[in-house]
């Protein structure tokens, strides 16, 4: 799909745009796993098809779908607007809310399936196969899906909110407050000593898998603040300096932003205390090792005694743009000694 999202196109205005060519992407979350929790995470499948491009439909076409399956037109209103191409064509996301076999009045996954003629998959595996701007339009879609789904009362009122046509805010006509969709601030840190680099693995992780630490921000906390108690909370160590690299939206666990840094601690300075409710091991590692890592591509076959190889997290997470930068800096430094 082309086009940026973020064009010059207000949320509030997009109503007046919205025309049966538009095109329309379809998501599934399913019922059972709608409340927002951790145990979200992973679950949420995205209809892809498999020459790795989003598969899009436009409203006419989406609307004798939904008549095909008895189910009412009026589900368009439901989608939210994600973005728009370089032409002004706005796109909007739509919860399909598909049922299992075993519940009622639901579009069925299969059946759905069958009549698309595609797959649903799981939102991670959907962000690798996709480019990087279709793998942004699809994390903004889910979060902000998400986000309506769970907020469909006011937490003062307690009355139902209503949606406005673009899906970028919700508002309680009773108590007249106005909900805008949240993101939570993930500091994530690659703490090196000059010569090695400090990667951690937590027991959610694939086997294998080593990430930089990262951690929530808390309430009242600057960006620095976070890093410098996340690391210390983590692995016992007290930062020299920090430096901001990148950033990043994050679908899991909710809705993220990933706010990237480098940091160092001072020379001799580098015992660890790993913190074992958090993390299952921290280690440091040296250039050579990250780099040769770095090149591996996914997950390594296990080895014959069935260990598997230390690698890192993939291209399209946040953690591996820096421990890459860190690999390029650490070399060129190298090279000039
Ligand atoms: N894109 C990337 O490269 C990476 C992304 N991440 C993401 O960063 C997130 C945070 O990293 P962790 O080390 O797990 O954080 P963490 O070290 O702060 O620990 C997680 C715990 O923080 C608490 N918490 C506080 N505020 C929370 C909030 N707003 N939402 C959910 N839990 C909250 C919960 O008890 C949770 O179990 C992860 O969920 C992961 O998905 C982590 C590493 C790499
Ligand atoms: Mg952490």
């Amino acid at each position: 799909m082309e086009g940026e999202k973020g064009n010059d196109l207000s949320k509030d205005t997009v109503s007046d745009k919205r025309q049966d060519s538009k095109p329309v992407i379809l998501i599934a979350i399913p019922a059972g796993r709608r409340n927002g929790t951790r145990s979200c995470e992973g679950l949420i499948i995205l209809h892809v098809i498999l020459s790795s491009s989003l598969f899009c439909f436009v409203f006419l076409e989406l609307e004798r779908i939904l008549a095909k399956f008895g189910q009412d037109a009026q589900k368009i209103e439901h989608s939210v607007l994600i973005g728009c191409s370089d032409q002004h064509e706005a796109w909007f996301a739509l919860d399909l809310a598909l049922g299992n076999s075993h519940s009622s009045g639901s579009l069925q996954k299969s059946e759905m399936e069958s009549e698309l003629q595609g797959a649903f998959i799981d939102l991670r595996k959907a962000l690798f196969q996709l480019n990087e701007k279709d793998a942004s339009l699809i994390s903004t879609a889910q979060a902000l899906l998400r986000w309506h789904d769970c907020h469909q009362f006011c937490g003062k009122s307690g009355q139902p909110t209503q949606k406005n046509v673009a899906g970028s805010k919700r508002v309680c006509a009773s108590s007249k407050m106005i909900y805008y969709p949240q993101m939570s601030p993930v500091v994530i840190t690659l703490v090196s000593d000059g010569t090695r680099c400090l990667l951690a693995r937590q027991s959610s992780f694939p086997k294998g898998m080593y990430s930089a630490l990262s951690g929530f921000c808390d309430v009242g906390e600057t960006v620095e603040e976070s890093v410098r108690r996340e690391v210390a909370e983590e692995v016992g160590l007290e930062l020299d300096s920090l430096q901001y690299s990148a950033s990043q939206h994050w679908s899991f666990p909710n809705s993220s932003l990933m706010i990237a840094c480098h940091a160092a601690v001072r020379p001799g300075q580098t015992e660890i205390q790993v913190n074992l409710q958090e993390l299952e091991t921290a280690e440091w590692f040296s250039l050579e090792e990250v780099a040769a890592a770095l090149k591996k591509k996914g997950p390594p076959a296990s080895q014959q005694d069935g260990a598997i190889p230390f690698w890192l997290p993939p291209k399209m997470a946040i953690a591996h743009h820096l421990i890459q930068e860190w690999v390029q800096k650490q070399s060129s430094s190298s090279n000039l000694a």
